[in-house]
């Protein structure tokens, strides 16, 4: 199914065209997990809610290396990056970029200041260049998450 959306442009013209296409059944999917520091007790409650689905075989967890260590304790099986502030984001984003994730879950904090801002910037930029799914807190995760794993052959 392909959906156009047509927008107007700044000079008001009606030209541009958003295009997305529903994805297949998938066979497995990859979802990266950050989470900063005032959001991980919420990045572990979110996945603790969706524990069943995510212990399906077929769902592969990549995370930033402390959230990841906060996922692990919780009894979830992760892939640990870099953290954060050392280039986790940028691990991320770099495979965001070659397609290599279904979705991004990224609980910011939008209270806290961050050494490495520029590095979440340019996560959450290319993830719109790439279409990439992108829920930046629990209501939006959970929307994406359960039509995403919808698609998952059972
Ligand atoms: O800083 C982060 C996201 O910008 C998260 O990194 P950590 O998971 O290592 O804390």
């Amino acid at each position: 199914m392909l959906i156009r959306i047509k927008q107007k442009s700044s000079s008001g013209n009606l030209q541009n065209f958003i295009t997305f296409a529903s994805k297949p059944i998938k066979d497995e999917m990859k979802i990266a997990l950050i989470a900063h520091d005032g959001k991980k007790a919420d990045m572990v409650h979110f996945l603790s809610g969706f524990r069943e689905q995510l212990n399906h075989s077929d769902i592969e967890l990549v995370a930033t290396g402390t959230t990841g260590s906060h996922i692990e304790k919780a009894g979830f099986k992760v892939q640990r990056l870099l953290s954060g502030p050392l280039g986790g984001d940028a691990q991320i984003a770099s495979m965001a970029a070659q397609k290599e994730l279904d979705m991004v879950i990224f609980f910011r904090d939008p209270l806290d200041k961050h050494p490495h801002e520029p590095d979440v910037q340019m996560l959450m930029r290319i993830c719109d260049v790439h279409n990439i799914p992108l829920a930046t807190n629990p209501a939006a995760a959970g929307l994406m998450f359960q039509q995403l794993t919808s698609r998952l052959k059972s």
